[in-house]
């Protein structure tokens, strides 16, 4: 684990020259340790107690940079940043500008002196709970499952409740030990395979805003996709729904007519597409679908920092974040082929809009 306890993740600095960057707190979750790996002392941290709030600083405008839990390798995509995904003004307000990926060991966790055979509740993020699962079935298998904003938020509960803080437990990071006095680590790697990664999406106002750099720290367990990578929402029209519309009377139902489907429509964007993941589109008709496509844009081309397309190219702005003034660049080029890719759905006769560039 890298994480830098002795700087407290930068979080009482207050430059206005400093962006702040929204995460899912409190301070020692998986998401500030992810933070820190991307940014170092490159931004101001400020928690946010759940996934939506983290969008909504971004969306509001409070921080004009933020991190959300995106997928994780044992338990699959995080829902709540999926829903963030589903609201209009993600793609208008609010976009995807980076990705970032780190380890994730979840240890059990307890107020000190409580034994395993004492755990009567666990509580944690619902991730958290969902890649412990085995571990919980064979050591714990009688306790009820409590889900908290955050894996630190659990951590919290068990210290702040008088009456069931010694018959309950925690999954988080063991960084919680070093931050929490009280508690302690009963077993360390209790997800279900050692091999466990999240990935995480870096979160901004605006696809032309250069993200601040890490000048601080390097991680080696982070990883930072090399490549281009394009986020898009798609939905397809609802004349080609095979399924009757449930909030019909019998009588009323129709089924589709022909128009686009969902495989001609990713076919028109010309793309290499790395992955697809589907979500119910709410206030529309029955099992209408929205669908979160990633496209992979070939390998970055910018300068040996990682971050910047050209240098030059970037003056900074007075939120501390560096804005394109310069000619076209690599990743304007690349966020024109994605809006022509969209238009080309458009045409095709579905909705598209672009969700993230980086
Ligand atoms: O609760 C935290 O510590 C988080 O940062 C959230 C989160 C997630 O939503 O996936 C992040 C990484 C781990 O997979 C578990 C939980």
């Amino acid at each position: 684990m890298t994480i830098l306890l002795n700087s407290d993740f930068a979080s009482h600095r207050s430059s206005p020259a400093v962006a702040e960057l929204a995460f899912l707190g409190p301070k020692g979750t998986y998401s500030h340790q992810a933070a820190y790996d991307r940014f170092g002392e490159g931004v101001r941290y400020v928690g946010r107690p759940t996934i939506t709030d983290v969008y909504e600083s971004v969306r509001s405008g409070e921080c004009p940079v933020g991190l959300i839990p995106q997928e994780n390798s044992i338990h699959g995509i995080v829902i709540e940043s999926y829903d963030a995904l589903r609201v209009p003004d993600f793609g208008s307000k609010v976009f995807v500008r980076g990705e970032v990926t780190i380890k994730i060991q979840h240890c059990l966790i307890t107020r000190k002196g409580v034994a395993l055979q004492d755990v009567k509740r666990i509580l944690s993020h619902e991730q958290a709970l969902g890649q412990c699962g085995r571990f919980i079935k064979s050591h714990l298998k009688d306790a009820v499952l409590v889900k908290t904003p955050s894996t630190v938020a659990g951590v919290e509960a068990i210290l702040n409740d008088e009456r069931e803080g010694r018959s309950s437990a925690a999954i988080a990071s063991s960084v919680c030990e070093r931050l929490f006095d009280g508690i302690q680590v009963l077993q360390k790697g209790i997800q279900d395979q050692a091999s466990n990664f999240t990935r995480f999406y870096v979160l901004a106002r605006s696809v032309d805003w250069q993200l601040p750099s890490n000048p601080t720290s390097f991680s080696p367990w982070s990883y930072e996709s090399p490549r281009n990578k394009g986020l898009l929402r798609i939905r397809v029209s609802e004349t080609c729904d095979p399924l009757p519309d449930f909030t019909h009377s019998r009588s009323q139902v129709t089924h589709g007519t022909g128009g686009s489907d969902l495989a001609s429509l990713l076919s028109v964007l010309g793309l290499p597409i790395c992955r697809l993941d589907r979500r119910p589109l709410l206030g529309a008709k029955t099992f209408t679908n929205l669908y979160i496509v990633e496209v992979d844009g070939g390998e970055q081309s910018f300068d040996s920092a990682g971050s910047s397309p050209i240098a030059s190219d970037i003056a900074m702005g007075p939120d501390g974040l560096g804005r394109w003034v310069g000619g076209a660049t690599d990743l304007e080029m690349w966020a024109l082929r994605l809006r022509e890719a969209t238009g080309r759905v458009v045409e095709a006769g579905g909705d598209a809009e672009v969700l993230g560039c980086w």
